[in-house]
């Protein structure tokens, strides 16, 4: 019977996380990045072993790292036959060639890494041809290497999701006909999707936005007493969710969206066009912000700067601060070190934020419904402003 246990147990995948940062780059934020990398690597289900940094002015344009970084971490990889090398930007076709020779195990990418996971994630027909679609075109340029790369990952795992090995093994003029076909396909949706959307027009609508994982799924949940899939693991979203919304009379649409994260890849934010259309087409955005997150005011800046990505930064926002619990929890510990007399409370942080930013902000937490009814408040005010300068006498469309 024992034996039988270690035959049938899949055993999971193993990673090394690799890292150039900038000289100037501080360590801590290295490891907040690293920790990051490590959260997407155990989202696609690997465990991280170590991590390997070297501080470069930029990364080596052959190998990423330097060559002694290189051999060490040849050498650890033998020792402890790691499955995957996981590196935290996007590798140029030859960077992987060459590191896929010299390592001998798969080449991962942050690029590949994310599209594994929205591979993974995708339900809606739209969202799969969208991520269908951003693989091809990641993978069109890497085509050649790709060749030896999956003859050796036959039998599964991470980084093989998605398009079939059989079509990959194909020529890129195959590749290429694909891609054409998917937009095709995706012009297909995005028509329908506008038509659908079409019928909407008057309803004054509403996206949730933000980082990945900061409890936009959960903070729908809440408002619309639904229940879409919330997890803490990246990325848990891809499908972009609508739902119908009554505050006070006033109805609007509130829609979950795909999370946002530092180096998005392109190709992917381009992809995903038809559904960051909600946001696009919204009047108004709830920022949502994980507090408790040491980095959570370079996240404000990320989704700032992908918003202007796609045209939607000038719309008004609600930022909603989430996870105050968890922040409140951490302060206190900190706190109890140094006088374990005080208590911990938000108030400073919201008059910093309210001073320094234009923007309404509500502190929350979705988890624990604190400030849930202030924050529906606020949001009733803006929606109904909206509402009633498009019908004075409230009366909403038929169809609604
Ligand atoms: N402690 C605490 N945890 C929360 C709170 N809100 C959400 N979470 C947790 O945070 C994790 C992520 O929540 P989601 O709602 O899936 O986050 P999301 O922004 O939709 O994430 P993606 O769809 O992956 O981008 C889940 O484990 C939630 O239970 C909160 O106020 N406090
Ligand atoms: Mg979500």
């Amino acid at each position: 019977m024992r034996n039988q246990l270690h035959v049938t147990a899949k055993e999971q995948e193993t990673a090394v996380l690799v890292a150039v940062p900038q000289w100037r780059q501080t360590d801590e934020k290295t490891k907040e990045y690293l920790d990051e990398l490590a959260f997407l690597t155990e989202t696609v289900g690997a465990k991280t072993l170590k991590r390997f940094i070297q501080k470069l002015d930029k990364p080596d344009l052959r190998t990423y790292v330097g060559k002694g970084k290189l051999e060490e971490i040849v050498a650890y990889v033998k020792e402890h036959k790691v499955d995957m090398v996981i590196f935290d930007d996007e590798l140029s076709p030859s960077q992987v060639r060459n590191l896929e020779r010299e390592l001998q195990v798969k080449i991962i990418d942050r690029s590949l890494l994310i599209l594994d996971i929205f591979a993974l994630r995708a339900q809606t027909a739209t969202a799969r041809a969208q991520v269908e679609m951003a693989q091809y075109q990641y993978l069109l340029p890497r085509l050649t290497n790709l060749w030896t790369h999956l003859s050796r990952q036959r039998g599964g795992g991470v980084a093989m999701r998605g398009p079939g090995e059989t079509e990959i093994e194909t020529d890129r003029r195959i590749v290429r006909e694909k891609i054409s076909l998917l937009k095709e396909k995706l012009e297909k949706f995005e028509k329908q999707n506008f038509e659908q959307r079409k019928s909407r027009s008057g309803i004054v609508r509403v996206s949730l936005v933000g980082y990945t994982n900061v409890g936009k799924s959960t903070l729908m949940n809440l408002i619309s007493k639904s229940d879409v899939f919330a997890e803490n693991k990246l990325f848990a979203t891809v499908d972009a969710t609508v739902r119908k919304v009554v505050i006070d009379n006033i109805p609007f649409l509130l829609s979950d969206t795909v999370g946002f994260i530092r180096k998005l890849p392109t190709k992917l934010i381009e992809s995903f066009k038809s559904t960051l259309d909600e946001i696009r087409e919204s009047d108004l955005l709830l920022h949502v912000v994980d507090v408790s997150h040491p980095s959570f005011e370079e996240h404000i800046g990320v989704v700032n700067e992908t918003l202007k990505d796609i045209q939607s930064a000038e719309k008004p926002v609600i930022l909603v601060f989430n996870k105050t619990d968890l922040y409140l929890q951490e302060r206190e510990q900190e706190l109890q070190e140094h006088s374990p007399e005080a208590r911990p409370d938000i108030s400073d942080l919201k008059s910093s934020y309210m001073a320094k930013e234009h923007t309404p902000a509500v502190f929350i937490s979705a988890a624990n419904r604190t400030n849930i009814d202030e924050l529906r408040e606020v949001l009733l005010q803006h929606v109904s402003k909206i509402h009633l300068e498009r019908y004075p006498n409230n009366q909403a469309p038929q169809e609604w």
